[in-house]
C-alpha cells in the first residue's frame, strides 16, 4: 500500500526564527488514526500546515495523496487534505453558519443541490443543524470549533487533519466529537489530530508522533509509545492517570503487566488479577 503521506527530509524555520522542524521522515498510511504530540512549541502545527500547503518545504519533501506540495496548488491540496485550524477565527468568515459551511464547497463547483445535502449533513454531524442560520460570531468557541470542523467534514477528503479539535468543548462535546472522528476513521478517513489530552491519545490513536523541539523523537503504535514513559516524560509528556496507576500497581505486585491505556482496561486487568488470586495463581 502506497502511504498517503509521505515526508522525506523536511526542515523548516520561520524568517528571522530558530529552526522549528528538523529532518522529519514520515509516513502515514491510508486509515491511520494518528495522534500528533509534543509540549508547547514543538512544531506540530508547522509541520501540519506543511500538509495542505500553507506552509512550503524549503529543505526535504512532503508528498500528499501523491502530490508533491512544493508544486501543488492550495485549491488542488484542498481536494486530498481538510485541516481544521487550532484557532477556529482563523477559518470562519460568513454571516451564517450554513454560508460558512458551503463556502469551500462552491469551490468544488458542486450543483446546489449536494451542496445543500452536504451542508445538511455535517452541520447534523456536528450537533450544529438546528444553528443553520445563526451568526457564526455569536457562537461560542466551542460551537464555532464544531462550525470550522463541519466546514471541512463537508469537503469529504481523505485525509483530515484536525489541530486540537476538542480545544473549548465540555466533556460531553469532547466525546462526541472524538467518537465523531473515530466513525469517520473508520468509514476510511485518514486522520491525524493534535492534541495535549493525552487520555485521548490513549483511547483514540492507533499510532502515536512525539515531536520535542522538531525532532520525531517517538512514533510507533499508541500501546508501544505508552511503552516508554521514560522518553515521554523526556518530552514532558504525562501519561494518562489510569495508565500510571496501572504501572505503579505492576510495580508494587512486581508483575510485568499489560501497557493500560483506558479505563475499561483497568477494570478487566483487575478482575483478571482477582481471579488469578482466587486461584492461588495472582501476584
Ligand atoms: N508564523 C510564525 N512566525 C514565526 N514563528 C512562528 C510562527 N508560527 C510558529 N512559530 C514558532 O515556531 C515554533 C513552533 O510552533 P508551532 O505552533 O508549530 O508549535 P506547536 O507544537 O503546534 O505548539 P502548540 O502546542 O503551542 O500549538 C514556536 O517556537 C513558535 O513560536
Amino acid at each position: 500500500m502506497n502511504p498517503v503521506i509521505e515526508i522525506n527530509g523536511l526542515s523548516f524555520g520561520y524568517e528571522f526564527g530558530d529552526s522549528v522542524l528538523k529532518d522529519i521522515h514520515l509516513a502515514i498510511f491510508p486509515g491511520e488514526m494518528v495522534a500528533l504530540v509534543g509540549q508547547n512549541g514543538a512544531g506540530k502545527t508547522t509541520l501540519v500546515k506543511h500538509l495542505i500547503g500553507l506552509l512550503r518545504p524549503p529543505v526535504g519533501k512532503v508528498k500528499v495523496g501523491g502530490l508533491d506540495v512544493a508544486n501543488s496548488r492550495i485549491s488542488t491540496l484542498a481536494r486530498q487534505v481538510g485541516y481544521v485550524f487550532q484557532n477556529p477565527d482563523h477559518q470562519i468568515f460568513h454571516d451564517t453558519v450554513q454560508a460558512e459551511v458551503a463556502f469551500g464547497l462552491h469551490n468544488l463547483n458542486l450543483p446546489r443541490e449536494e451542496i445543500g445535502q452536504r451542508v445538511k449533513a455535517a452541520l447534523s454531524d456536528v450537533g450544529l443543524a438546528h444553528l443553520a442560520m445563526a451568526n457564526p460570531q455569536r457562537l461560542s468557541r466551542g460551537q464555532r470549533q464544531r462550525v470550522a470542523l463541519a466546514s471541512v467534514l463537508a469537503m469529504r477528503t481523505p485525509v483530515l487533519v484536525l489541530d486540537e479539535p476538542t480545544t473549548g468543548q465540555d466533556y460531553q462535546e469532547r466525546q462526541q466529537i472524538m467518537e465523531l472522528v473515530k466513525q469517520l476513521n473508520k468509514a476510511g478517513h485518514t486522520i491525524i489530530f493534535i492534541t495535549h489530552d493525552m487520555s485521548l491519545v490513549a483511547h483514540y490513536a492507533s499510532r502515536v508522533i512525539v515531536l520535542c523541539q522538531g525532532r520525531i523523537v517517538l512514533d510507533g503504535a499508541t500501546r508501544e509509545v505508552f511503552q516508554q514513559p521514560q522518553k515521554l516524560a523526556e518530552s514532558l509528556l504525562v501519561p494518562p492517570q489510569i495508565n500510571i496507576l496501572a504501572n505503579q500497581l505492576n510495580e508494587q505486585l512486581n508483575v510485568q503487566g499489560p501497557v493500560i491505556l483506558t479505563v475499561q482496561e483497568m477494570q478487566t486487568y483487575l478482575q483478571q488479577l482477582g481471579e488469578g488470586k482466587e486461584n492461588g495463581t495472582g501476584g
